[in-house]
């Protein structure tokens, strides 16, 4: 693992493992150690860490461990590479620790034959739901991308129920020169069909349909454990989740506890989304006209004391005080989903927001950006009609693309917000947030696969 995106869903699948009594091993390398300890709280989880490649090996700067410190082009497929050399340590560990499975990340393909040198099943965590994971699946195998003329033109997701329409502008670009990445996808693909199975971050009551096609039409072994993120069940376990929290956790209880149920709108795009000025400030904008009050998620460095923001419109911060919250760096965002104040969601549509938002019971306006996030989108506004989108068609990367106008963000605000269409929608979401508990409670849907899981693997060593 090695995005957070991708280690804090994995993070809390090891915590999970252990709530049900296995004896769970996490490997990393050292300086992702502050991360996990923290996110895995009270649990007697081991960490062993693995000496990440020297910066003589890999032509990077020291102290590029995981994706966030390679966001750069260049930076990021030397990280790519540099992953390939752990290779070597893990086997070790796996010789040393002789485990009864391996559950790696999707960007660790070569893992599977580690494992298998030593009898080992290696399961995949994409920290995807059913959904995505289907939409991948067919477009890998049928290419509608390649039959229509123009970048615009939609197209329907073959041998996917539910009639699912996507254009070539929202499926993942991967540039021509980017060689390395490309393959990396093609060899996580073919190592996936290889590997004992994948585990999915999902319920089953969500997205039914989708969890049977991936199964029984697509032949894939899987099982839903999630949402994983419920495995934070005190305020404090959700507080400690991930990075240190650029706001004090009861500073922030304090602020949403002045609210009225189900009134603030929550604004967060994910761990890696760094928007420009102008972008910053059509949203500053959009939300103050809304006059829905806020929590507000910007990355963009930490402003010291007494710094101005430029991005921010004049006076925007005095206006908005006591109707809106900005938090700059990283928020308890599970703590701030599952608040009952919270009602509703601006998200890039990553898995773990997506399933986190549906969890805290919020109505989502969509505004996907890169990786599989426009499956996601559709899934909200189409599958589940939990989500209205901004209007975005294009996947742009990480940095934004067509600056999202003012007036846009503020009608999607509103929408979700007030009136009864954001009522409909909000206690669609709420019925899926009670389902979500119920799953993984004992005798649920997730808690059973658990079991499934447990038994397949047991029957495989006998
Ligand atoms: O200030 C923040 C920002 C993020 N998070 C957490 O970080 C995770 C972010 O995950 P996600 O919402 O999925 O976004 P990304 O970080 O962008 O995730 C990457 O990984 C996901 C899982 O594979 C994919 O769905 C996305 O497209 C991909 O960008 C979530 O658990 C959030 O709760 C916080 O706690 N505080």
């Amino acid at each position: 693992m090695q995005a957070n995106g991708h280690i804090i869903p994995c993070i809390d699948l090891a915590r999970l493992f252990f709530s049900r009594g296995l004896k769970v091993t996490i490997i990393t390398t050292h300086l992702n150690v502050p991360l996990i300890s923290r996110t895995i709280g009270k649990s007697k989880i081991n960490i062993k860490t693995i000496q990440f490649p020297s910066p003589q090996h890999t032509g990077l700067p020291e102290g590029c461990e995981n994706s966030e410190s390679a966001l750069a082009p260049d930076k990021f497929i030397k990280f790519m590479k540099a992953t390939i050399l752990l290779r070597e340590p893990l086997e070790h560990v796996l010789q040393q620790e002789q485990p009864n499975c391996l559950v790696s990340d999707m960007f660790f393909p070569w893992s599977t034959d580690s494992a298998a040198k030593f009898n080992i099943p290696r399961i995949v965590f994409h920290g995807l739901g059913f959904f995505p994971l289907c939409v991948l699946a067919c477009i890998r195998q049928y290419k509608p991308q390649e039959k229509v003329s123009s970048y615009t033109e939609p197209f329907l997701v073959p041998n996917l129920p539910g009639e699912i329409t996507l254009t070539k502008m929202q499926l993942p670009q991967v540039p021509q020169h980017d060689k390395v990445f490309a393959q990396l996808l093609e060899e996580s693909n073919e190592s996936e069909l290889k590997s004992y199975g994948v585990i999915a971050n999902s319920f089953y009551e969500l997205e039914p349909v989708y969890a049977d096609h991936y199964r029984n039409e697509l032949g894939r072994k899987a099982w839903h454990l999630g949402p994983v993120s419920l495995c934070n069940r005190e305020t404090e376990e959700k507080a400690c989740r991930g990075r240190e929290s650029s706001i004090d956790e009861h500073e922030c209880l304090k602020w949403l506890q002045s609210k009225q149920p189900n009134s603030v709108v929550y604004v967060c795009f994910g761990s890696m989304t760094v928007f420009g000025d102008a972008q910053l400030k059509e949203i500053a904008m959009g939300l103050e006209a809304s006059e829905v009050p806020f929590i507000w998620v910007v990355k963009k460095g930490a402003k010291s004391e007494g710094e101005k923001s430029e991005w921010l419109p004049e006076g925007f911060e005095e206006r908005i005080k006591g109707k809106g919250l900005i938090i700059r760096g990283w928020a308890p965002q599970v703590m701030i989903l599952d608040h009952e104040c919270v009602g509703g969601f601006v998200t890039h549509c990553g898995w773990n927001s997506t399933l986190e938002g549906v969890c805290g019971g919020c109505s989502m306006v969509t505004w996907p950006m890169y990786g599989e996030q426009f499956y996601n989108a559709k899934f909200l506004s189409d599958v589940v009609k939990i989500g209205v989108g901004v209007g975005v068609q294009t996947w742009i990367g990480m940095g934004g693309g067509e600056v999202v106008k003012k007036d846009v963000i503020e009608k999607a605000v509103k929408r979700i917000m007030v009136g009864d269409e954001a009522e409909e929608m909000r206690n669609r979401a709420k019925e899926f947030g009670n389902m979500a508990k119920r799953a993984v409670e004992v005798g649920g849907s997730s808690y059973n696969d658990f079991n499934s899981l447990i038994q397949d693997l047991r029957s495989r060593a006998h």
